[in-house]
């Protein structure tokens, strides 16, 4: 089943068009690699999926529904999490209440449910050591978590990871995709943006790549990896 459906979406900031006329579909459980060079426009298309910014065309269609016009918060409650690139805590709050927040007002959960979610969450993302801690004075692979955690106390049912592994160690990385793996296999489905490519591979069914806002390349990973186009616009390898 499809559960995220882009048609034909487009965005410009000025004369920037930095997306354009992008199609997508997202079939429910998978795990789909967004990878395109700097400033082609991957951040932008994750806006215009949550809400944060809106399509000036086309139209965004989420579990049969077109949300084309929802606000970010209403995205958030019907099932649509996501994590930013630079993460974005409540930093005087402890990891514990940022959690909770996620839940209560991302998850509309009531306040028991909130507490047993952030517990839950807290578990699953190894965080539990730094619950009372707070979240400005964490290490950069636990914010990188706490932006995880915080997008899953929503309890999405799409998730979008924008860099999640970015500026990490290989094995802080590892943990990383560890970590996504499970949620993975708990049937949640990802939309993951990464320069990490050898983190991206590891757990995309299919690639999408993009460049000047356009794709430029959809497919099974291996093959799309061997792309010459692919090669010559993301790796600077001329065929
Ligand atoms: N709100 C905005 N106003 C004006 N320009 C913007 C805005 N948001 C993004 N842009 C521009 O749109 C282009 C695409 O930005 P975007 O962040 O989507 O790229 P990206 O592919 O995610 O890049 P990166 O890999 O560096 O994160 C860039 O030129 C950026 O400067």
């Amino acid at each position: 089943m499809t559960l995220l459906a882009l048609h034909g979406v487009s965005k410009s900031f000025g004369a920037l068009k930095v997306t354009d006329g992008i199609t997508l579909a997202v079939t429910e459980g998978e795990t789909l690699g967004i990878l395109g060079p700097n400033g082609a426009g991957k951040t932008t298309l994750f806006n215009l999926i949550s809400g944060d910014a809106r399509v000036d065309a086309g139209r965004v269609e989420y579990a049969g529904r077109d949300v084309t016009r929802l606000r970010p918060h209403q995205r958030c409650r019907a099932g649509i999490g996501r994590s930013y690139q630079v993460p974005q805590p409540f930093g005087h709050m402890s990891v514990f209440e940022n959690l909770v927040t996620a839940a209560c007002f991302g998850g509309q959960q009531a306040e028991r449910e909130a507490w047993e979610t952030a517990h839950e969450v807290l578990g699953q993302t190894g965080l539990t050591p730094h619950a009372n801690k707070p979240a400005g004075g964490l290490t950069l692979l636990d914010r990188k978590r706490l932006e995880l955690a915080r997008a899953l106390a929503t309890k999405p049912r799409l998730l979008l990871l924008d860099e999640i592994a970015g500026g990490l160690t290989e094995p802080e990385a590892a943990v990383l995709v560890a970590e996504l793996k499970r949620i993975k296999a708990r049937g949640v489905t990802m939309i993951w943006i990464e320069h990490v490519v050898h983190a991206l591979l590891s757990l995309a069914d299919r690639l999408f790549v993009i460049n000047f806002g356009q794709q430029l390349a959809e497919g099974a990973p291996r093959a799309v990896m061997n792309d010459p186009e692919v090669r010559r616009v993301y790796m600077g390898i001329e065929a």
